[in-house]
């Protein structure tokens, strides 16, 4: 599978060379595309027919990834769209001091940017990753509800599994409009023995672990950046949430049922804030909302809750309160919610999954700068855990 960067019908050489470093494989194809078009300077590469038939084997993930976007309901031009920046992490994995500001600015102003993942070795595993998690994704949140029901999350001993429409309330008390099904880290990292999951999911496990890896080394980049802008170690955020320690870190894979009458234009998930460290959320129709700074969950009026628009090659990240909580408020989790999809798009049941990043059960909840770092707040004596477990029944109202 090539993994290089297509930007129109241009291949620049250096792209492939990075891609196919031997750490990400792919290596054997370079000869196969230098023979192609005996150019070592850049590759041009005409998706015609012909060609996109020769060169099926190994086509490209960034390009795959705009297929998701087609045939789709295009994201309408009409609506209050968010202010959410674009982070290269190209850019943050080079140390491109620039950019690494622009992510403190991001996390600080709004909480949300989105993350490119194109022309990065790692952003296109993990680009590769996701498409392949969309089909799975529909799949699996497709299965019968009697399958998907014995699989019940059991809150608040634990969040694993499948929760059914109209579990939780929205803001006006109706029934919510989606289903989530969360697949813990500890189970698939081997921390602990793997959750029950139905067989579907199972034949799917190579891609979950490799999703999560991938998600997981992104989410470091992101932590480690953002510790050293802040002027603590490199580690600082890292050290407590280790994938290889027991923590709530889930997989979230979310149907939010298609919005085709009058009386289903609201909510489907209510409002609130990722109480974790870091989430990265991929979809691909809108639906997710942000609460403009300085408003309040139940103003109405333009303005207050903006859209993002999804793009491709992109995913969506925001920080969760723990970040807010260790840096005594310096980074913002901002208030987020899932609304029906805008404009025909909402004819269309929508699919997202997200990695929810949670500190190590264990890791204390002070704040980590700051003055009063050992005394901040009622939270900052408990463990994540119990911080995780306060957050989640207050989020289903259980
Ligand atoms: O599906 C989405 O767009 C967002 C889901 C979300 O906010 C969550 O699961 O916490
Ligand atoms: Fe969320």
């Amino acid at each position: 599978m090539v993994r290089g960067t297509v930007v129109g019908s241009h291949v620049s050489y250096e792209d492939l060379q990075q891609e196919m470093s031997p750490e990400y494989k792919g290596l054997k194809y370079l000869a196969v595309a230098q023979e192609i078009v005996g150019d070592r300077n850049t590759l041009h590469i005409n998706f015609n027919l012909d060609l996109d038939f020769s060169f099926s084997s190994f086509s490209s993930a960034a390009i795959a990834s705009q297929k998701l976007f087609q045939g789709i309901p295009a994201f309408p031009d009409n609506v209050p769209i968010a202010p959410v920046c674009t982070v290269s992490l190209f850019s943050l994995r080079s140390g491109d001091e620039g950019t690494a500001k622009n992510l403190l600015s991001a996390c600080q102003e709004l909480g949300f940017f989105l993350l490119d993942l194109r022309g990065d070795v790692l952003g296109e595993s993990l680009i590769d990753d996701i498409d392949q998690l969309f089909d799975a994704t529909k799949d699996i949140m497709s299965l019968p509800q009697d399958v998907k029901k014995k699989y019940l999350h059991d809150i608040p001993r634990s969040f694993l599994g499948f929760k059914p429409r109209g579990h939780a309330k929205t803001e006006t008390d109706e029934p919510d409009r989606f289903e989530w099904f969360n697949m813990g880290q500890d189970g698939l990292m081997g921390n602990t023995p793997l959750q029950p999951l139905p067989p579907l999911a199972h034949t799917h496990l190579p891609l979950l672990t490799s999703f999560l890896k991938h998600g997981q080394d992104v989410v470091a980049t992101i932590c480690s950046t953002l510790a050293t802008q802040l002027g603590l170690p490199p580690d600082a955020f890292t050290s407590l949430q280790a994938p290889t320690k027991p923590s709530g870190t889930v997989i979230r894979l979310l149907k939010a049922f298609s919005s085709p009458a009058l009386a289903d234009l609201r909510t489907s998930m209510i409002h609130h804030t990722d109480f974790g460290t870091v989430t990265l959320l991929a979809n691909v129709l809108g639906g997710l909302q942000i609460l403009a700074p300085g408003c309040t969950p139940a103003d109405d009026g333009d303005g207050a809750w903006l859209w993002v628009r999804p793009q491709p090659g992109c995913v969506i990240v925001n920080l969760g309160d723990a970040m807010v909580q260790w840096t005594g408020g310096l980074l913002r989790s901002a208030v987020h919610r899932v609304n029906h999809a805008p404009g025909l798009q909402r004819f269309e049941d929508r699919y997202s999954f997200a990695l929810l990043v949670r500190p190590e059960r264990d890791a204390p909840m002070r704040r980590l700068v700051g003055e009063d770092a050992d005394t901040d707040g009622e939270d900052a004596g408990l463990t994540a855990w119990e911080w995780e477990v306060k957050k989640h029944r207050k989020m289903l109202g259980v």
